[in-house]
Parts: structure tokens; sequence; C-alpha cells
């Protein structure tokens, strides 16, 4: 069976493209951020979540991240303003972390890499669904936040680290209610925008990316909790889940810019 798509040398990402052709696009996500080539934007207007707790629903482990998921049925938590037109729903967060304390992340910022990315992806639903926002370069919004091990980690993540218990391996899902992500926000609304694409096949290039410049904090504990997912079955053999990440796509003359200077 032709194997799907993963993070191994023989499913990763150099060959991604073998399957899903967007892989080789010319606006790919992550890239490498280099602030000298970062233009701030003066018009980019400040970004703005309301969630609602009660969307939150289930948290499952697919094998390849950590992801909760959230009632997008209607606009019940919705991301507006930044560099987007309109109301964006929240539909799922999910995580991108590394095998040490030293890389992880997706996007790397002037060099460094984080420990890891969450995601917040959103769709706008003038597209109808999420299926046919897909299609469009205005379709998805996703809120980068990189979480860096330091001495005061944030305990806003422990809700979603005393889960990981219950999700241990692939396939497994459990109930997640009463969650508010934007308690994971850091202090400042700082952001660099640009537009790019999913990070896992198919790759779609349909997302503005909105990545905060200031980290969260979590404990190495913290991480190696996450590293204990496992990225097989139950009965299989057992395969940690870590290195889930994309390396950074050319960035093909994209303009970066910054809501800061
Ligand atoms: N890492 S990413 O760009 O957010 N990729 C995603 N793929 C599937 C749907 C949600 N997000
Ligand atoms: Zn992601």
């Amino acid at each position: 069976a032709q194997s799907v798509w993963g993070y191994d040398s023989d499913n990763g990402p150099e060959r991604w493209h073998e399957n899903y052709p967007l892989a080789k696009g010319d606006k790919q996500s992550p890239i490498e951020i280099n602030s000298k080539d970062v233009q701030h934007d003066s018009s980019l207007a400040s970004w703005h979540a309301s969630y609602d707790p009660g969307a939150a629903k289930t948290i499952l482990n697919n094998g390849r991240t950590c992801r909760v998921v959230f009632d997008d049925t209607f606009d019940r938590s919705v991301l507006r303003g930044g560099p987007l037109s309109g109301a964006y729903r929240l539909r799922q967060l999910h995580l991108h972390w590394g095998s040490c304390d030293q890389h992880g992340s997706e996007h790397v910022i002037d060099g460094v890499k984080y420990a890891a990315e969450l995601h917040m992806v959103h769709w706008n639903p003038k597209h109808g669904n999420f299926a046919g926002a897909l299609k469009q370069p205005d379709g998805v919004a996703v809120v980068g936040i990189f979480l860096k091990v330091g001495p005061t980690p944030k305990p806003e993540m422990k809700r979603i680290l005393e889960e990981i218990e219950n999700i241990k391996t692939k396939g497994k899902e459990a109930p997640f209610l009463h969650f508010d992500p934007s308690i994971l926000f850091p202090k400042s609304r700082d952001y660099w925008t640009y537009h790019g694409s999913f990070t896992t096949p198919p790759c779609e290039e349909c997302i503005t990316w909105i990545l905060l410049r200031e980290p969260i904090e979590v404990s190495s504990d913290q991480m190696a909790k996450l590293r204990s997912l496992s990225k097989n079955a139950e009965n299989e053999p057992a395969s940690p889940l870590v290195d889930n990440w994309r390396p950074p796509q050319p960035l093909k003359g994209r303009i970066v810019r910054a809501s800061f200077k």
C-alpha cells in the first residue's frame, strides 16, 4: 500500500510532492523569517479572537499531531481583524514539536527554532465550508504561537497536556470541553503576517498566516509530556510522535509584514 505521508525518511517532507504536487508551489509554508527583510506595515490592524469555551469538543491523537476540535457549524468562536477581512471560524488547534527542546517549530525566526509551534486553524465561512475554503487564497487563517522552554511555564498549557494521558496512541480521542484557547495567547499581540500554505499535505496555498512574535513559555517536563505521545496505534510497535514539523520552504519573493516596529 502507498505509504501515507508522514515525517520519516521514506514518507517525509522531501517526498510529499510525489503524491501532493502543491508541495512544490511558490507560496509554501513554513518559512524562515529574517527581521531585516520584514516590512513594518502601520496600516495592519490588531487581531481579535472571541472564542466560546462551549465550542470545544474533543482532543485527538491522529498519529501525526495532538488536535483539539471545536464546533464550527456557526460563528461561535471567531478570529477577526489583523490582515483579515471578515470573521474566520475556529475549527481546530494542534501542535508541532521536536525530539529535543532545541528544535520543533516549523517557522524559524532569525535562525531561532523553538521547541514547538501551536497552530489555531480558522476558515472563512464566505466559502461555505472548510473544503471550499481550502480552494481559496483567503480561505484559511492560522494563528501560530511559538513554545519556548523557560523558567516560568504557562499554566494554561496544563489542560491540554493533562489530557495526553488519555490519547497516548494513534486514533485515541477524548472529550475536551469548556476550553477557551485564547488563554494560550501571550501578552503581546505583535505579529508577522504573510500568505502561505498548510504545512501538511496536500499543502493548499489558502492560508493567511498570523505568527505571534512573543513565544509562550513551557517547561522541559511539559515538552517531555508532548513527546510521550505515540504515532502508532495501541496494538502496533511503539514509535514516539516527535519531529512532526516541516522545514522552511522557499520564500519566492513573498513579503512578510510586521504589525510592530
Ligand atoms: N500545520 S497546518 O498548516 O495548520 N496544516 C493543517 N492541515 C490540515 C488542516 C489543519 N492544518
Ligand atoms: Zn500545523
